[in-house]
């Protein structure tokens, strides 16, 4: 798979990588790279079928999600990294923590779960294999912004722009490897220092998802961001980034 991606920041600083979440793009960490890129070199790529990389026939798993990130960072020489992914990126971070502990350093989990059923995402892929993802706009911004972000017109035309980018198959794709993700029971094996942040109003992945998780990770803490909901690193970027340089070390 030949995956979009965007290196910013100092040559030769520890690298961080950030993963987006379903039906998003890159783009989603526009707020978190210039804070973070001054001391960090950070790697923002495109999940599968989303953004700017390719779609191949799904059903997916988190093993070619996984998979997809591990041949990137081989390709690009990058041996260790930390890792930061919101939702689908932290199913993502999370299948990398238990499978490939010797590639994560520190890990974030931004509006996650370790598990969120099978029926529903079977169905949501279902419907978008049906009728395409300008169907998607309607019902997924009230689910990633309070009602206050969600009437900002700069969010809106963004966030839009990106699920209309999509590609249809993809999208549904990954939500068979939502549908499908088996990280549960391999949380307790997760050694990478882990720091875990939630949505007080985030109706996908609530915080009682963030507190399931710190419940298997032996060395996971929490945060609850409020107003926030799914997509709390887009609005509440400034309290995201404060605590992403302070877990992986690049606090002032
Ligand atoms: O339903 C949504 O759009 C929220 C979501 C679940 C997994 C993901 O990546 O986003």
């Amino acid at each position: 798979m030949n995956v979009d991606h965007e290196l910013t920041g100092p040559d030769g600083a520890p690298v961080v990588v950030l993963s987006n979440s379903l039906g998003t793009d890159l783009r989603l960490w526009d707020e978190q790279v210039p804070a973070l890129s001054e001391r960090f070199r950070v790697l923002r790529y495109d999940q599968r079928g989303h953004g700017g990389t390719g779609t191949e026939p799904g059903p997916y798993a988190l093993d070619q999600l996984g998979g997809d990130v591990l041949e990137l960072l081989d390709r690009l020489g990058i041996e260790k990294a930390h890792f930061a992914g919101v939702s689908l990126g932290g199913m993502t971070g999370m299948w990398l923590a238990e499978r490939a502990p010797e590639r994560i350093d520190r890990l974030a989990l931004i509006c996650t779960s370790a598990d969120l059923g099978s029926t529903p995402w079977l169905e949501r892929a279902a419907k978008v294999r049906a009728n395409g993802m300008a169907a998607m706009v309607e019902p997924s911004l009230p689910r990633w912004f309070t009602p206050a972000a969600a009437e900002r017109p700069d969010i809106r035309a963004k966030f839009e722009d990106m699920i209309v980018k999509a590609d249809a198959e993809g999208y549904a794709a990954c939500c068979e490897a939502i549908a499908g993700m088996d990280v549960l029971g391999g949380l307790p094996g997760i050694t990478a220092p882990t720091l875990v942040i939630a949505g007080a109003e985030d109706p996908a992945t609530p915080p009682s998802h963030a507190e399931r998780i710190a419940e298997g990770v032996r060395s996971a803490r929490v945060e609850v961001l409020s107003p926030a909901a799914h997509l709390a690193n887009a609005e509440q970027p400034d309290a995201v980034n404060e605590l992403l340089l302070e877990h992986f070390g690049g606090a002032a």
